[in-house]
């Protein structure tokens, strides 16, 4: 069209966009790249709650990196899905350390999985660390942590003379690191895992510097029955990082996403306030995570069949998935062929940040307008997941993972308009994975490959 010169259209900017515009350059600017906060999934099912506590940091204004340290067994789905939150996913090896050989000698092999925790010390690309349990939900922002030095941490409500470590600032150095090490070996942990020996190591925390005990408000207690109820009352409301610590994790509930009810399970029963916590970790999860799921699957020819993102409503394969069975579900594999078309979870969500909130329950699953369910295959393609190698004791690998099957456990979703669970399914392996895993040092010393376990294995072979 041929405008005229006073008919020149000048294209205003949307007040929207240039809001968006200045927000993002003032996330850049202001990212402190120098400090992280960290967590750490040794599994599937932890990295559910990671998952939840990344999403949870990117709601509140996140200015520093985020990072999460996890072990071999973690699937590469969910390496995949991981990486669309965190900055970095760091596998740690437990195996190749010749230290945690020596904690088998000692009889110690508990502390394996205790350790993992300490390879946090190892990021000594950060200057200045927070690190957080994966079972724990940011509440707002909390970046006056990185004001504190090492090591901070809030007491412990069962004894609140010790710390509770799932919630600390730390300085990563290959020094503390290895004296850390040295002590585990030498002293072991009081309570066989990483807060005693913590504790034990950081033994001035609850006497010399007032400043290094963080307010409780970052990290309450989800589940504790408060006996000082009016404190509870009066400064509840200020949490700011609230932990699921204790054997009942979020993940362990059901929830129904039409109601926003949490349902227990078993004999577990919640307080109000815990409800309420539950409640806020699960509309994460429901808005921020799954969405994820949705978007890798879509983009994923090669998901593992492990993983299965199922509407237990929806054709007859799906409903087993909700009982926790775990069935792969035809509508939601990517072999199914259209793998995005059926599935709940609402609109394509960009790979990076926060995704809008999404509404799950939508029961008459329709494309949008225009849109046919081919389109859905064509979903971006997923960026190469930032994952490093790195061996604590050796230089760290530029390599990608190598990502092998092998993995025990798995998790299933089942996601109907009625209920969202997820299940822990254990994946039996053939007798020559087993034998792989054990020649690369792979042991379970906490599951199937315990002492105690093996040693009912060989009385039975000899009776
Ligand atoms: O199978 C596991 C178990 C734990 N973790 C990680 O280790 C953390 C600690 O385990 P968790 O189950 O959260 O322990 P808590 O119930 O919180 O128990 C307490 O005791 C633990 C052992 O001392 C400390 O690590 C915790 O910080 C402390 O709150 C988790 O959050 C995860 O980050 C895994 O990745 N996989
Ligand atoms: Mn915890």
């Amino acid at each position: 069209m041929n405008l005229g010169r006073g008919e020149e259209v000048t294209m205003a900017p949307s007040p929207l966009l240039s809001l968006r515009s200045v927000t993002l350059v003032f996330l850049l600017i202001f990212t402190v790249t120098d400090q992280a906060f960290v967590t750490l999934a040794t599994n599937d099912i932890y990295c559910q709650g990671a998952l939840v506590l990344g999403q949870s940091l990117r709601r509140h204004r996140l200015t520093r990196k985020l990072v999460v340290l996890i072990t071999p067994q973690v699937s590469s789905l969910l390496r995949v899905i991981l990486s669309k939150v965190f900055d970095e996913v760091i596998e740690v090896n437990l195996i190749d350390s010749a230290d945690y050989i020596h904690l088998a000698f000692l009889k110690r092999p508990e502390l394996g999985l205790t350790l993992t925790k300490l390879h946090c010390w190892t990021l000594t690309h950060y200057s200045k660390c927070v690190f957080l349990d994966a079972d724990t939900l940011v509440l707002s922002n909390v970046d006056e942590l990185f004001d504190r030095g090492e090591f901070s941490a809030a007491p412990d409500p069962g004894w609140p003379d010790c710390f509770n470590s799932g919630v600390f600032v730390f300085q990563p150095s290959l020094h503390t690191h290895k004296l850390l090490l040295q002590h585990a070996m030498e002293h072991g942990s009081f309570d066989g895992a990483d807060q005693g020996l913590l504790n034990s190591f950081f033994r001035n925390w609850s006497t010399t510097d007032i400043h290094k005990h963080l307010p409780f408000i970052y990290n309450l207690s989800s589940n504790t029955m408060y006996t000082y109820s009016p404190a509870f009352k009066q400064f509840g409301s200020s949490a700011k990082v609230v932990h699921f610590l204790g054997s009942m994790k979020p993940w362990n509930y059901k929830y129904n996403p039409q109601s926003g009810s949490v349902l227990e399970q078993g004999s577990a029963s919640s307080s109000q306030h815990q409800a309420a916590f539950l409640h806020l970790w699960w509309t994460v999860y429901q808005n921020n995570v799954l969405p994820l799921y949705k978007s890798v699957q879509a983009g994923e020819a090669r998901a593992s069949p492990g993983h299965t993102l199922c509407r237990s409503d929806v054709g007859g394969p799906c409903a087993d998935s909700a009982s926790g069975v775990g069935e792969p579900c035809e509508n939601s594999t990517p072999s199914a062929g259209v793998p995005c078309a059926n599935s709940p979870l609402g609109s394509n969500q960009p790979a990076q940040g926060l995704p809008e909130p999404t509404q799950i329950v939508d029961e008459t699953l329709s494309l949008p307008e225009g849109r046919r369910s081919e389109d859905m295959i064509a979903c971006p393609e997923i960026e190469t997941p930032a994952v490093i190698t790195c061996d604590p004791l050796s230089q760290p690998s530029p390599q990608p993972a190598d990502f092998t099957e092998t993995e025990t456990t798995l998790v299933d979703l089942a996601v109907s308009v009625s209920q969202i669970s997820i299940e822990e399914k254990v994946k039996e392996l053939s007798p020559e994975e087993e034998r792989r895993k054990w020649e690369e040092g792979r042991i379970d010393y906490m599951g199937k490959d315990a002492f105690a376990r093996i040693q009912e294995k060989l009385d039975r072979f000899l009776q």
